[in-house]
């Protein structure tokens, strides 16, 4: 098995890539997914949010309320890191139970946003960072997703800094081109990542 961290800034194209590497052959392990998943509704997760930051955050449906939440917290960093303290364990866990269904050959891509920051780099065999300017992070997450500038550029600051990612990265994988040319970065990626297991 080969242990890959796969990282990138908010809007770098980091599921965009896990799909493709999923394509090939990897086995894909979503943290973003894994952290909805540990606040649906009747989770302890979602019991602990409430408790931390009240029924504000509690939608009409019974759900997590995303954009309220996500207000809150990347406004104010004590708040961001007290859901962080809830969600992050139970993501590790989740993570965890996962990869420990993958069988002996397989390439394990673990896609954490917050990989660096949560000093998670030397826990792999391998890290990927997808690499874009902010510029096109911001372009991506108001043009593509409708955030405001002001929301889009909270969620680069509550990150850590391209150079910081970079400084970890085994294998980079330019984003900037259009969709055809990341396949084919990817590819490579994946097959150095395949001699890896095969080696
Ligand atoms: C605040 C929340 C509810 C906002 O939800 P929303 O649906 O708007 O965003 P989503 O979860 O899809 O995340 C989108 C992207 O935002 C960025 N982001 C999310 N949480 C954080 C954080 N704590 N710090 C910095 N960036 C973050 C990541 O790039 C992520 O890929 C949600 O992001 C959350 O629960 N965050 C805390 C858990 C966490 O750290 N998740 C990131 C990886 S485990
Ligand atoms: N090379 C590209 N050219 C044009 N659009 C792209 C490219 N790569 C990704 N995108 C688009 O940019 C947006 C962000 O990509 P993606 O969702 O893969 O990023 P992400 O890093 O997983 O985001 P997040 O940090 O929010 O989880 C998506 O709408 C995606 O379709």
């Amino acid at each position: 098995m080969v242990r890959v961290g796969l990282t990138g800034g908010v809007a770098s194209g980091k599921s965009t890539v896990s799909a493709l590497l999923a394509e090939r052959g990897a086995v894909v392990v979503d943290a973003d997914l894994l952290a909805r998943e540990v606040v649906a509704p009747g989770t302890d997760g979602l019991a602990a949010v409430l408790a931390e930051f009240g029924p504000e955050v509690l939608a009409e449906d019974g759900s997590l309320d995303r954009a309220a939440l996500g207000a809150v917290v990347f406004a104010d960093e004590s708040r961001r890191r007290a859901l962080e303290a809830i969600i992050h364990p139970r993501v590790r866990a989740a993570g965890a139970a996962l990869e420990a269904a993958a069988t002996g050959d397989a390439i394990v891509v673990h896609d954490i946003p917050l990989l660096v920051e949560t000093g998670q780099a030397e826990l792999f065999d391998v890290v990927v960072v997808v690499d874009v300017p902010v510029e096109e992070q911001l372009r991506r997450m108001v043009g593509l997703r409708g955030m405001t500038e002001a929301d889009a550029r909270a969620r680069v600051a509550a990150q850590a800094s391209r150079e910081q990612r970079l400084a970890v990265a085994d294998h980079v994988i330019d984003n900037t081109g259009d969709l055809e040319q990341l396949r084919a970065r990817v590819d490579e990626v994946y097959d150095a990542l395949r001699a890896r297991t095969d080696a």
